[in-house]
């Protein structure tokens, strides 16, 4: 099967600080990828490399076998969404503005019945008159979750996606990103909850001060020793005792 994403040696540098050091991976359409690592890892820059938001210092990002410089705003917003990990509205948008926003890349598309059940699977019905500034942190990340998927591109970057969702959004919304997969999208989503991640994702990258230590299935890459070596005595480690998954949880000393 061909690759959607190929990244190769991909540095980038800031003063004399590498915040990404020859990072290599190729992602394949349909897979879930969950990108994970400590506080200060390099996931987000990771992303905003990606999105094409942040140049790299030096290597190279190729999307649908074409170096993601090649394509114009308009083509790179029809092939690839990035939802930051945080974006405080400026102005007093109206959620339905918002969500119409991601529509932009494909203005002549007729998208109404998409639009009536994105809006639909993300729960946000009542929300649409409101200004997105008067919204909760997690009801906004709905509505920009929302926008994303209006957007329709072929892979999704998604920071954080879940990190102000109540565990029953988190769960919709995983589950949404599961079934656009299933349905042929590529996603890499950086997640804090690695209990989230090992049950959704179909592999993990995992970064540690800017370097790919692993990338891999998710019981292949956090093994115990390797949580050990990066959450060292913090967590505990046991399984899970219906799905036998390794189950995480933070350790009271
Ligand atoms: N513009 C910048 N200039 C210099 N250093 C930066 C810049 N942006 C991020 N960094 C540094 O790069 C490193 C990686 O940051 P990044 O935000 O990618 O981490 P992260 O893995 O997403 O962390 P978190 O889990 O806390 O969100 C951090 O040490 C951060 O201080």
């Amino acid at each position: 099967m061909s690759t959607i994403l190929d990244v190769t040696q991909l540095s980038l540098t800031q003063g004399n600080k590498a915040l990404l050091n020859n990072i290599d991976f190729t992602v394949y359409p349909g897979e879930l990828v969950g990108i994970i690592g400590p506080n200060g890892a390099g996931k987000s820059t990771l992303l905003k490399c990606l999105s094409g938001y942040i140049f790299p210092s030096s290597g190279s990002i190729s999307l649908q076998g074409k170096p993601l410089s090649s394509y114009s705003h308009q083509d790179r917003a029809q092939h690839l969404s990035y939802l930051p990990q945080h974006s405080e509205p400026a102005f007093s948008f109206l959620v339905k503005d918002v969500i119409s926003y991601g529509a932009y890349s494909h203005p002549n598309q007729n998208n109404a019945d998409e639009l009536a059940s994105i809006i639909a699977q993300t729960n946000i019905e009542t929300l649409l008159d409101q200004p997105l500034n008067q919204l909760s942190g997690g009801e906004q990340q709905r509505v920009h979750f929302a926008r994303i998927l209006l957007q329709n591109a072929d892979i999704m970057l998604l920071d954080e996606p879940t990190a102000s969702l109540d565990i029953g959004h988190e769960s919709q919304l995983m589950n949404i990103i599961t079934a656009q997969c299933q349905q042929g999208k590529t996603a890499l989503v950086a997640l804090h909850n690695l209990n989230t991640a090992l049950e959704f994702c179909d592999r993990l990258l995992l970064l540690q001060q800017g370097e790919l230590i692993a990338f891999d299935t998710p019981e292949q890459v956090l093994t115990p020793a390797q949580l050990r070596q990066l959450y060292h005595d913090n967590i505990r480690i046991s399984r899970h005792p219906d799905t036998s998954k390794l189950y995480l949880t933070p350790l009271r000393k």
